[in-house]
């Protein structure tokens, strides 16, 4: 089943175009990923995706739009993880993972027990516990990330047919924490048939992970398809401008940066 069809989908911000007649589709319950050059539009595709910003085009969702959704119905299956969110000022962190679930809280509600249980539940598995009663600005890059994830997965708990849009969610973490997030990106996505999509730098974690990767380039889709047939050597070279090599292993291609090495004679 098709989760998400985006159709002509061209953004101008500022002025300019950043998207130009981007046209995709994601499967149900499958990890896409976004890569890209610095200023490709990546984040803007995400935001265009969920709404958050004019675009001409249409995104449809599981056959409807999102426009006709409330703000709340709306933020019960879509979840997205900016690359630098907003934070009330002065909130603990389980206070603020406790903002994800106020689309599931009936209007002039409190929280129940149901909800304050999921928190704590999403806070255990980001290795946030420790952390739960201090201020969210007080936290270090890394686990103020994990925190925002947390949010986000508090958000969609419980409901059906949801996605999780991240922006590069990896981007602060220490090897060991990227490992352990994606890794339970991915176990939800499997267990709780979550559909996601992602950006990513780290090009041969984001092979490792997605289904299909996109690759973006001046507001443009250049290549889509399995890591193989996108992390080619040609197509990043190109595209990314770098010099790079790619090799393939037993978990798919790995692309590593290398000099430029001048011309012997
Ligand atoms: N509000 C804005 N006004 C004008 N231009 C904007 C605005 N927001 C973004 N842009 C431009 O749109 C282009 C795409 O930005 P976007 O953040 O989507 O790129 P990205 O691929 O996510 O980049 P990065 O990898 O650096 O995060 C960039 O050139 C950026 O400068």
């Amino acid at each position: 089943m098709t989760a998400i069809i985006v159709s002509d989908l061209s953004v101008r911000l500022g002025g300019n175009p950043v998207l130009s007649g981007v046209d995709l589709t994601v499967e149900a319950g499958e990890w896409l990923t976004v890569i890209g050059p610095n200023g490709a539009g990546k984040s803007t595709l995400l935001h265009a995706m969920a709404g958050l910003i004019p675009a001409t085009g249409t995104v449809s969702w599981n056959g409807g739009g999102l426009d006709g959704l409330s703000r709340r119905q709306r933020s019960q299956r879509v979840a997205v993880v900016p690359q630098h969110p907003v934070v009330p000022p002065g909130i603990t962190v389980f206070d603020y993972v406790l903002l994800g679930r106020t689309p599931h809280i009936p209007p002039l509600g409190r929280e129940s027990h149901r909800d304050l249980a999921i928190v704590t539940r999403v806070c255990e598995r980001l290795d946030l516990l420790g952390f739960a009663s201090r201020h969210l600005d007080t936290l270090s890059g890394g686990e103020r990330q994990r925190a925002f994830l947390a949010r986000a997965l508090a958000q969609l708990e419980g409901a059906p047919d949801t996605v999780l849009l991240l922006d590069e969610p990896t981007s602060a973490l220490d090897i060991g924490h990227q490992q352990e997030v994606l890794e339970l990106v991915d176990t939800l996505r499997v267990d709780a048939g979550f559909t996601v999509v992602s950006t990513m730098h780290e090009l041969s974690i984001a092979g490792e992970y997605a289904d299909r990767l996109v690759l973006l380039a001046a507001g443009g889709v250049v290549a889509v398809g399995s890591p193989a047939q996108v992390l080619t050597q040609p197509l990043l070279s190109e595209h990314y401008g770098a010099h790079i090599e790619v090799i393939d292993t037993a978990s798919g291609p790995v692309v590593v940066p290398v000099r430029p090495r001048p011309a012997s004679d």
